[in-house]
């Protein structure tokens, strides 16, 4: 069964707008496991417009569930990460100015460097996932370099869903077919949503995780926290309740 693990950048988004501690991210995090979430994913930015490095320590204290901290390997992020030695870290190849996360690695043009990182990450124990895109020859340099798991980057299919999500999920069912061949466990994220997760998941095998941040972010305006993270389990086929909105507790 895929897991779900919240990316709870967009509250940190919030909380930085006004400066304070509103609200808590910390807080938030422990309730989306109390609300059924399997895994914490945050992001720091080198800017830290959102997730700050002081977060991470903080959020390492009290997650109790899979704690997935994903970024671009500057040396900041690594001795970040080196030090709070979370379940999982998840490489991306962001550019220090990207809005968002917009493709994934070259994983044979920058085999040398992923293989560094991926030695120096698993020597402390940490599971690490590397962001690729739906391309099996992206795939196998990933196994090449010796990561544990990938991470496909889900943008293309969200974008082409609605005109035609057969065609749009047809690329990431070869990419994960050839990563269960080679033996990579595999994540999904990015853009993810109410619309489209039922349907990825169900058509791509063996799917480990996925972490959801925008989307779901933004649904919990609408449906409060605690039925909106029950929604998306649903999705994964996860009851995580009663099929109607449950009242938030206190
Ligand atoms: C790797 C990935 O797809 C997500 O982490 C996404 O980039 C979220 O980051 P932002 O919240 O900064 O857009
Ligand atoms: N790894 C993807 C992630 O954590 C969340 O991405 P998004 O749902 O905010 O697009």
């Amino acid at each position: 069964m895929t897991r779900l693990s919240v990316n709870i950048n967009k509250i940190a988004t919030i909380r930085n707008a006004r400066g304070g501690n509103n609200p808590d991210l910390v807080r938030v995090a422990l309730d989306c496991e109390r609300f059924g979430a399997q895994g914490i994913t945050v992001h720091p930015r080198p800017d830290e417009r959102h997730i700050r490095y002081q977060d991470v320590l903080d959020l390492h204290e009290v997650v109790t569930t899979e704690f997935n901290i994903e970024g671009n390997p500057d040396e900041r992020f690594i001795e970040l990460v080196k030090r709070v030695k979370p379940a999982q870290v998840t490489l991306v190849p962001d550019a220090p100015d990207a809005i968002t996360s917009n493709a994934g690695w070259d994983t044979i043009r920058h085999a040398d460097h992923l293989r560094y990182l991926i030695d120096t990450f698993k020597a402390d124990g940490i599971r690490v996932s590397i962001f690729v895109d739906a391309d099996e020859r992206m795939v196998e340099g990933a196994k090449a370099v010796g990561t544990d798991r990938i991470e496909l980057y889900t943008e293309p299919y969200a974008t082409h869903y609605a005109e035609n999500r057969e065609a749009a999920v047809a690329p990431f069912v070869m990419a994960a077919k050839r990563a269960n061949e080679l033996g990579l466990g595999l994540n999904a994220g990015h853009d993810l949503s109410l619309e489209n997760l039922r349907y990825f998941d169900q058509q791509v095998p063996d799917l480990e995780e996925v972490s959801i941040g925008h989307a779901l972010i933004c649904d919990a305006l609408y449906f409060g926290l605690e039925n909106t993270i029950q929604m998306y389990l649903r999705c994964l086929n996860r009851t995580g309740g009663p099929a109607g909105f449950n009242r938030l507790k206190d």
